[in-house]
């Protein structure tokens, strides 16, 4: 029997897991390395986690070879599917991760740092160790790439759009998996108008019609739209000009937006929402407003976007876990018919709304989606 791995590096957290080879592959073993950093933490699903100290994305790859080894020893490893956060504009549908393709996505780091360079070490990492395993590369952006114009677009000059300067949209991996799931256990709403906000360490959000994006909070790069663990989310390009006058250098200005913003920059505190809701300092309290209202704000818009409301899914770390964060996010939404039902939310149910919206917690699983396009590959 033949095995598949996913590789999944986010920016905070480098996630895999191994299934059995079939159309619907079988998970065999799931983990992840988080908490990425001076003490980052293996945990592989039915054992404990454990510290492993510091680890960058390599150090982790490492780990996870380390872990998966005892399930894959009975298996050859027919396909290594991994996350590419940037498709650009050459890439839409799951790949083959040949040279010429890792060329055109390796142009792409600068548009993804905490990302994209990342993704193809681990595809380096993985031709090592698994030299005769087809390499599958599925895009995050891939999900969004039917965007309509006018969100696809931004203001300038026609020819930046035709170099490529887009609104790609992000975590459309975990997208197309609550899709998936919309349209096997509530088809009536994968039909309808839902708003699917991925809340991780990175968090965007998502209109969706009729199972397709038409809108995404994320933009060029993975800095746009809501603010998160470190990243700012958006902002008046008037402040990156003020930035440059004040002398700052581009890169300088790059290590400020993408790891030194967000909760982390606003709290002083952490990037991590577990600690900001257990911190009784006032600027934890903060960060969090500004993350609630800036997630209230996009759900209004996004609603105005779709005509209408029928769904909103909660998924991603905080989307998942963090109740009090769901609970203000809905509060006083009844006029877009969303009313938030308490005890369902803190008893962590799946369906916790009590208006006509249907509100839902659904986990992610990039992982699935990317396991389901390597044994599409390794068919063809
Ligand atoms: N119980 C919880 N309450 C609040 N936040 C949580 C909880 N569990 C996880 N999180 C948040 O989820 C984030 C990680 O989300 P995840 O989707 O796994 O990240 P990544 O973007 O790296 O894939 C952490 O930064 C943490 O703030
Ligand atoms: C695109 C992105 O922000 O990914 P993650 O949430 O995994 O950091
Ligand atoms: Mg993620």
């Amino acid at each position: 029997m033949s095995a598949i791995l996913t590789l999944n590096a986010g920016s905070s957290s480098l996630k895999f897991a191994v299934y059995a080879t079939a159309t619907e592959p079988e998970l065999l073993l799931t983990g992840q390395v988080e908490n990425l950093g001076p003490v980052a933490r293996l945990a592989v699903k039915g054992a404990d986690p454990r510290d492993i100290g510091p680890a960058d994305h390599s150090v982790a790859v490492r780990a996870i070879l380390d872990a998966a080894a005892p399930v894959l020893g009975g298996h050859a490893v027919a396909g290594v599917g991994h996350r590419i956060v940037h498709g650009g504009k050459a890439f839409g549908p799951p790949v083959r991760l040949t040279e010429a393709v890792v060329a055109q996505l390796a142009a792409l780091i600068p548009l993804a740092p905490l990302h994209q360079p990342h993704n193809l070490s681990a595809l380096r990492a993985a031709q090592q160790a698994f030299p005769e395993a087809a390499q599958i590369g599925c895009f995050d952006t891939g999900f969004h790439r039917g965007h309509p114009f006018v969100n696809d677009t931004f203001g300038l000059p026609r020819r930046f759009y035709e170099q490529g300067v887009r609104r790609y949209g992000f975590h459309g991996l975990s997208y197309d998996y609550i899709s998936g799931v919309l349209a096997r256990d509530w088809p009536d709403l994968a039909r309808g108008r839902t708003v699917i906000c991925h809340l991780g360490n990175g968090a965007s959000m998502c209109a969706v019609k009729d199972g397709r994006s038409v809108g995404s909070s994320m933009g060029f790069s993975a800095l746009d739209g809501l603010p998160m663990g470190t990243r700012c989310g958006q902002l008046d390009p008037g402040v990156l000009l003020y930035m440059l006058d004040q002398g700052m250098t581009g890169d300088q200005i790059a290590h400020l937006l993408y790891t030194e913003s967000g909760l982390k920059g606003l709290s002083g505190i952490s990037h991590d929402m577990r600690t900001l809701l257990a911190s009784d300092d006032p600027r934890a309290a903060e960060a969090i407003d500004y993350y609630v209202f800036r997630i209230r704000r996009e759900l209004g818009a996004m609603a105005a976007v779709l005509g209408g409301l029928d769904g909103v899914v909660f998924t991603g770390g905080i989307g998942e876990n963090a109740a009090p964060i769901r609970a203000r996010v809905l509060d006083q939404m009844g006029f877009l018919g969303v009313e938030l039902d308490a005890a369902s939310n803190d008893a962590g149910a799946v369906s916790i709304g009590a208006g006509p919206v249907r509100v839902l917690v659904i986990p992610t699983d990039e992982e699935r989606v990317i396991a389901r396009a390597v044994a599409a590959a390794l068919t063809d």
